[in-house]
């Protein structure tokens, strides 16, 4: 036999179907290993979409800073009407006693209280706990918002904006965490802003006070989680309260415009969408398209609640970030238009 036959018998013999028996088991063996990676890369992607267990509104302690006017109230009210107990902290008692009053007419059954607490960072939290018991959910509301052109805005104003809007959050989130953490259970809401997601004209020491808090909650989400305390950023538009009447006062004409890019809505409305996201344990709550938009684009390593979110964010991320191009081209285009226009009048003013 030639080497040429041998080999060709050999091979013959190698492809018998009876040699393919051999192979067989290994060839399981590689089904099943496919199978098993394929089920644990599947149970990797699928887990951080499992949605967490709605809470009870009924009867749960919800307490909200910055409870005496606006989103705030609003917020507090919302709850009292889903039959929580409510706990409102602000710093000027008149205003508290005023919204105490309108929470209490929001009442379902005559076993619900409202208490309020004079005090801000150093919330009071045992007392709070005395009177209605664990809290369930913390709203974090309290804040204020600054513009004004960056170079315009003293220093120390930047200093307050972190320490009404960011600190304002984390010292009351201290107060309740541990008590959350041994009962495996909470939640914790911060009120962030649209322009805590995108920096805006005008909003130099805003937007960081605002952005700050996504930070705090993506980080405290994640340590939170195997406790089953579910972490909630709002991101509101423009929305009519006092507050904003106040900013009113003093905002440049470029926020003006840009903001009202997104409209201005109520904090009726705005307290219905950002409780139902909290008693349900979504991470982000937007209000409006512009809102979803936004979210949706900049939704970056935050963590997802659904399934539906996640396919939602892989489908539109492209589209909405082609949208978003126009939405800044027109931004910049508006800056330009009034800085022509402020130069254009000073000018004039020269010549008189
Ligand atoms: N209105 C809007 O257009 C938007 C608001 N937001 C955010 O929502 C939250 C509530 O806003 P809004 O309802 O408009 O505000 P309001 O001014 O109407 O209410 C603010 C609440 O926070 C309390 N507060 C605590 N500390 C301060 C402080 N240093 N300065 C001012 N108020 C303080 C106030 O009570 P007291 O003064 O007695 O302490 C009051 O209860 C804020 O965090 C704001 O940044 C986000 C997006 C849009
Ligand atoms: C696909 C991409 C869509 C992009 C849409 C962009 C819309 C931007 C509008 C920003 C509005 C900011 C309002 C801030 C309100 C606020 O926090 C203060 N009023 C507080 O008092």
């Amino acid at each position: 036999m030639s080497s040429e036959e041998a080999l060709g018998s050999a091979l013959s013999h190698w492809f018998s179907f009876n040699s393919w028996w051999l192979l067989l088991p290994f060839v399981m063996l590689l089904v099943v290993a496919a199978f098993i990676v394929a089920f644990v890369l599947l149970l990797y992607m699928i887990s951080p979409l499992i949605s967490p267990k709605p809470l009870k509104l009924n009867g749960a302690h919800v307490v909200v800073t910055g409870g005496s006017s606006g989103i705030g109230k609003c917020i507090a009210m919302e709850c009292y009407k889903h039959g929580a107990f409510i706990t409102l902290v602000a710093r000027d008692e008149h205003k508290l006693v005023q919204a105490k009053k309108e929470v209490e007419k929001c009442a379902i059954n005559d076993k619900q209280v409202c208490i309020s607490l004079v005090c801000l960072y150093i919330f009071k939290c045992t007392y709070a706990q005395e009177k209605l018991g664990p809290v369930d959910m913390l709203v974090n509301c309290a804040g204020t918002s600054i513009s004004g052109k960056f170079e315009e805005v003293e220093v120390d104003r930047f200093k307050k904006m972190m320490e009404v809007n960011y600190l304002g959050s984390v010292y009351p989130t201290r107060a309740v965490i541990t008590t959350m953490k041994e009962r495996r259970m909470g939640r914790i809401m911060f009120v962030s802003s649209q322009a805590g997601l995108i920096g805006l004209f005008g909003y130099t020491a805003y937007s960081p006070s605002k952005f700050a808090l996504r930070g705090l909650a993506e980080a405290l989400q994640m340590e939170m989680k195997p406790y089953n305390i579910y972490v909630t950023v709002a991101y509101p538009p423009d929305t009519d309260t006092p507050g904003f009447a106040e900013e009113n006062k003093t905002k440049p004409l470029e926020t003006k415009l840009i903001s009202e890019t997104a409209g201005v809505c109520q904090p009726e409305q705005v307290a219905k969408v950002v409780v139902k996201d909290a008693v349900q344990g979504n991470f982000s709550s937007s209000f409006g398209p512009d809102g979803y938009m936004l979210s949706a684009l900049t939704c970056g390593m935050s963590p997802v609640t659904s399934i539906t979110e996640g396919l939602q964010q892989i489908v539109t991320m492209g589209l909405f970030r082609t949208i978003a191009l126009f939405y800044l081209g027109s931004f910049d285009s508006i800056v330009r238009r009034c800085m022509i226009q402020r130069e254009q009048s000073k000018a004039a003013d020269k010549r008189e």
